[in-house]
């Protein structure tokens, strides 16, 4: 695994702050959550954590979160640390993602995994050497802590004389591993100070915790955002430099072209190349796309890596896009293969989990198009009910990307892609049923160009 180079101080600043943060562990892929918080004084754990967490005596939790160094190798340790993990931790002891931050405060939140060990062989488990090994190579990059229930006889009555009634302990503390953790006894030091806290109920967050992030991590909204990205990849990733070159060959696109310019978007397989095509014949139009032609030797360099490093990817190949609409536009009409839509409703729906719900709401900044960035005259979307966007990938039968499986697989994913699409304002886009035929779709799209596009 890659090491952040640099900075113990937010692993420090994390630590300071147990007592404000909240984490929230994803139990599974379609939403539910655990939410808890910390406190000094003793308290039952909430229920759905006593619910989560492995029975018996010897029965340990665990959290690794990533948050010491720059962000771009915080983002791929955070991406290896899944795998890492699942390779080495005994069956049944599977990585789940965490989530900790400071409720409402932006970009607060440090990502990570939670882990349940019911082993009987320990402490220290199998599970805690795998962990150990790993505090002592990332011990600047990662803050890591166990959580045991606590038995009846080590705590007074908590808070409001509350006492652990049940036989086993329904109180659940938790130990930050801060000093080797084999040399660390039942407390383990906490930035030079011994104390547990206790796990205690919290409400759920207004939203998902994932929203205090999105700005300028999965979704960026100037060029110069994306491109700090990049520039922090140079080292690590070489492509990034062509890249930032191309960007740099890109004049200031036109805000306003002469012609109108016509952005299709939709998910896969819904007929935008089909579409795109017939266009470009019956209006003599000029067709581009975006990522555009000239970044496809790195696209598939880009796809491997963590969201942060592809979005800005992404993001950085509409501002090339867009100079091309701009030029192509002083001649004649322009029609987009996607465009900002499909950057910001992808990253949204992925960094958001679970139903459409979990979403930022509708009218959040989140969905504001960026200032820096030309608007089209028009943006379509194309929509299919599920059933035929699964026939019409089987019959062109190509390779699918991870993302487009997971569209198919997940029903919820594809649900939230599509709702972003429509939440996202600047041009918003004007829905077309994609069911009928490829010639129907082109007709209802020229008479949207003809009433909606001023030439
Ligand atoms: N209106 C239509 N009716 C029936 N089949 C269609 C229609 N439009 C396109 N198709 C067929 O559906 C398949 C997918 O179409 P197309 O490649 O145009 O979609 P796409 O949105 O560009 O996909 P991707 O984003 O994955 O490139 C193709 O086999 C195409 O021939
Ligand atoms: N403007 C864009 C275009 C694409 N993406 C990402 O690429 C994937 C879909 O691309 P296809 O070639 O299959 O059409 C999709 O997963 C998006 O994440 C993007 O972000 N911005």
């Amino acid at each position: 695994m890659a090491r952040p180079s640099r900075a113990m101080s937010l692993v420090a600043a994390v630590a300071a702050q147990w007592s404000s943060r909240v984490s929230s562990v994803e139990l599974d892929p379609r939403g539910s959550f655990l939410h808890f918080a910390l406190r000094e004084r003793a308290r039952r754990a909430p229920r759905e954590f006593r619910d989560a967490a492995p029975g018996g005596p010897t029965a340990r939790c665990y959290a690794v979160l990533v948050c010491g160094g720059d962000r771009v190798p915080q983002a791929r340790l955070h991406r290896d640390l899944g795998d890492w993990l699942r390779d080495r931790l005994p069956a049944g002891c599977d990585p789940l993602p965490l989530s900790s931050y400071l409720p409402r405060v932006r970009d607060s939140l440090v990502r990570g995994y939670f882990l349940r060990d019911a082993s009987v062989s320990g402490p220290p488990s199998l599970t805690e050497w795998v962990l150990r090994d790993l505090h002592r190579e990332h011990r600047d990059a990662l803050v890591m802590c166990s959580y045991r229930r606590r038995r009846k006889e080590e705590d007074e009555d908590g808070e409001d004389g509350e006492e652990d009634e049940e036989e086993d302990g329904s109180r659940w503390s938790q130990h930050l591993w801060s000093s080797p953790p084999e040399e660390s006894q039942d407390k383990v030091q906490v930035h030079g100070s011994s104390r547990c806290l206790y796990v205690v109920p919290c409400e759920a967050p207004d939203y998902h915790p994932s929203v205090l992030n999105i700005a300028n991590s999965d979704v960026f909204y100037s060029l110069a955002e994306a491109c700090k990205v990049l520039e922090e990849c140079r080292d690590i990733i070489p492509e990034s430099r062509a890249v930032l070159q191309l960007v740099g060959q890109t004049a200031a696109a036109r805000q306003s072209p002469g012609s109108p310019v016509v952005v299709i978007e939709g998910l896969d397989a819904t007929g935008k190349t089909t579409l795109t095509q017939s266009l470009r014949e019956a209006l003599g139009a000029s067709l581009l796309q975006s990522p555009p032609q000239c970044l496809s030797p790195w696209r598939a360099r880009f796809d491997q890596e963590p969201p942060l490093i592809r979005r800005a990817f992404y993001a950085v190949g509409n501002y090339i896009t867009a100079r091309q609409m701009g030029q192509g536009a002083s001649q004649a009409p322009v029609i987009v293969d996607r465009y900002w839509h499909s950057t910001a409703a992808y990253a949204i729906a992925t960094a958001v989990s679970g139903p459409v719900s979990n979403l930022p709401p509708e009218g959040s900044e989140l969905y504001l198009w960026p200032a820096d960035l030309p608007q089209p005259s028009l943006v379509v979307l194309l929509t299919l009910d599920p059933q035929e966007r699964r026939r019409r990938l089987q019959d062109r039968g190509q390779g699918q990307t991870n993302e487009e499986q997971q569209l198919d697989h997940n029903h919820l994913f594809r649900l939230r892609v599509e709702e972003a699409y429509r939440r996202i304002r600047g041009p918003v886009c004007v829905a077309v049923d994609a069911a009928p035929s490829a010639d129907k779709v082109l007709q209802q799209v020229l008479l949207l160009i003809r009433d909606n596009c001023r030439s």
